[in-house]
């Protein structure tokens, strides 16, 4: 059995806990009956001790496992990561998104979408990562009564992701800290409105609308201000053609939008710019999870 789980970029600017989009880059696991339990990872994480002694995966996993299996089996866990871990592309959502889903399909229990998008809130509780690693594409979502209410949009093929990953992580928990506990009038009236024209920008597909409505002022500057020379990729990728750049989640990777046409120019740029990130051109998921049997 074969789960696979696409990155995401959240919040997207001003849509703080609340936008989110799927990337072509993805988590994927094989799960096979075995005498033993045993795990087996490569690509991101792989040389990460945490995740083979105390992996996130299995123990979300075992959470469920236990409670649909009849008989309790074995298997064999293989991971191919394409995801960095704390670089804010909704790592830690697809190993939620994939441990519910697999302990579901290995028992042969049908599990909706919408279902097993609930199942994840009780682990991540912002919606904006872990929609689009269920549904895909572009998604504006919120928590009301303990369940995720969205709305979703596939991404056409015109556009691309140009994303910038730093060499160092920012762990999620510790940049939400960094965050100031109260806001002005102004600024949160800036981000409602911003918020909201993107949010129409994606639904129209108004494409030229994207760099106006993606400013923020309630958390990139504050997360930013721990990785400095995140401005200046911002300010580089704007410059050689994006039609946005924002911080991607909590950070630290930088994320931009384009036409397929100019990313070629906007990596470039990046890239002899900022030799020692991580530069590459991605297309957009609108499959979110997938399950084979
Ligand atoms: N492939 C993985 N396997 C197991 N656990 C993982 C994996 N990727 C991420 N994690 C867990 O998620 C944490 C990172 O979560 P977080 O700081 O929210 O970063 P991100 O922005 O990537 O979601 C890691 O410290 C680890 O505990
Ligand atoms: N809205 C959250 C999103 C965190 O995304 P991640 O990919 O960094 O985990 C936030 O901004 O804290």
């Amino acid at each position: 059995m074969k789960v696979s789980v696409p990155a995401t970029s959240a919040n997207l600017g001003p849509g703080f806990d609340s936008l989110g989009l799927a990337i072509a880059m993805k988590n994927q696991v094989i799960i096979k009956p075995s005498k033993f339990h045993s795990v087996s990872l490569k690509g991101e994480g792989a040389n990460n001790p945490v995740l083979k002694d105390n992996n996130m995966f299995i123990s979300i996993f075992n959470d469920f496992y236990h409670n649909l299996a009849v008989r309790k089996r074995h298997y064999r866990f293989e991971f191919y990561n394409e995801i960095p871990l704390s670089r804010g592309l909704g790592s830690s959502s697809a190993v939620i998104v994939s441990a519910i889903a697999s302990a579901y399909a290995i028992e042969g229990i049908k599990l909706e979408k919408d279902k097993l998008l609930n199942l994840a809130l009780a682990y991540e509780n912002h919606p904006d990562n872990i929609t689009p690693a269920v549904m895909g594409g572009f998604n504006v979502a919120t928590v009301q009564d303990n369940e995720v209410r969205f709305i979703n949009k596939a991404i056409p093929n015109i556009l691309r992701a140009v994303v910038v990953v730093p060499n160092r992580p920012i762990s999620t928990q510790l940049s939400r800290k960094a965050l100031p506990y109260k806001y002005s009038k102004e600024d949160t009236i800036f981000n409602i409105s911003h918020s909201s024209l993107l949010t129409a920008a994606f639904m129209s597909e108004d494409w030229k609308m994207l760099r106006s409505a993606s400013l923020d002022k309630v958390h990139q500057k504050y997360r930013m201000k721990q990785m400095p020379e995140l401005f200046d990729v911002q300010k580089t990728s704007l410059r050689s053609g994006s039609l946005m750049s924002t911080l991607s989640g909590s950070g630290s990777t930088l994320f931009s939008i384009c036409f397929a046409e100019d990313a070629r120019k906007i990596e470039k740029a990046l890239k002899s710019k900022f030799p020692h990130f991580k530069v590459f051109i991605s297309d957009f998921d609108n499959s979110g999870v997938r399950v084979e049997i």
